[in-house]
């Protein structure tokens, strides 16, 4: 039978997915979070990487790879909060339909400050949000990334990505996983690659996420080179955008993630991982 897999194809997930060969009797379409949150759930895909809060919430039906992540400590660049009012003073903000999780960490760090603008779910760029009666927007993946850059670039010879204002062009860039770290000081987990429990997937597509992570990885400017072409973005921009990432789920990782969980999702099941590396090859 064939193993359904559904992947979030943003650039973050690039130095996985870019040389990953499917083994034989596995298949993958792609999507947005939400998609592929909603192709999990409904079975139909069978692994997928998903919001991690998604995977919070149905704890009980999933389970996560125990080393695969996308995660970062600090800044991400591509889960901004676009605003024109300082954070307290804001009435309206606009919601990305793409986004489970940094839809749930806004809303974690909005009540940690005792803020409650309205919410509402809408469609279009930031710029073009904030012209029409938002004063927040939130927006993920490569198009936060780029918009990002629109605002805060360029890079000189003398800046660097950390070194980039948050503000300019009237308009601020809250980047919410850097938020999370004032917070915590521990990583953010943004997904997780979850399936239903009772449906793990073949070794063999494990072990081929594995090499073509370590082939990714090893190969980060070649991956970002063609990332930044796509993007119409400066090479050093998506260089910096992925190395940055987390992609081992390590335990740094699993504490950012679990102490998420105990805000976002209170009484949640326990969060149930899969077995380690070199476990599930023997195993089989
Ligand atoms: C870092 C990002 O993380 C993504 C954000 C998600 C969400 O908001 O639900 C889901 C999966 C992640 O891969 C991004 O979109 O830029």
């Amino acid at each position: 039978m064939t193993y359904r897999a559904g992947w979030i194809h943003f650039t973050n997930v690039a130095p996985i997915l870019d040389s990953l060969v499917l083994p034989a009797g596995v298949t993958a379409i792609t999507g947005v979070p939400t998609e592929m949150n909603e192709a999990l759930l409904s079975r139909r895909v069978d692994i997928a990487n998903i919001s991690a809060v998604e995977f919070i919430r149905n704890a009980d039906a999933l389970e996560a790879l125990p080393d695969f992540s996308v995660a970062v400590l600090g800044p991400v660049y591509s889960v901004n909060l676009f605003h024109t009012q300082p954070l307290a003073e804001l009435h309206r903000i606009a919601l990305t339909s793409q986004s489970a999780m940094s839809v749930a960490l806004l809303e974690v760090l909005l009540r940690g400050r005792g803020l409650s603008p309205v919410l509402e779910r809408a469609e279009g760029t930031a710029e073009e949000l904030l012209a029409t009666g938002f004063d927040g927007v939130l927006r993920i993946g490569d198009s936060a990334l780029r918009e990002w850059y629109g605002v805060v670039g360029p890079l000189t010879p003398e800046t660097t990505m950390t070194s980039l204002p948050h503000t300019a062009r009237g308009i601020t860039v809250t980047d919410l996983a850097e938020e999370w770290f004032a917070l915590t000081g521990h990583p953010f987990t943004f997904a997780v690659w979850a399936y239903h429990r009772d449906n793990p997937p073949p070794p063999a597509l494990v072990q081929a996420m594995r090499e073509a992570r370590r082939e990714g990885i090893g190969h980060l400017a070649g991956v970002a080179g063609r990332h930044a072409l796509k993007l119409g973005l400066p090479e050093r921009v998506v260089q910096h955008y992925l190395w940055n990432f987390r992609y081992h789920l390590e335990a740094p990782d699993r504490l950012g993630l679990t102490e998420f969980a105990a805000m976002a999702v209170p009484g949640h099941a326990p969060l149930r991982f899969g077995p380690r590396p070199g476990v599930l090859e023997t195993t089989g």
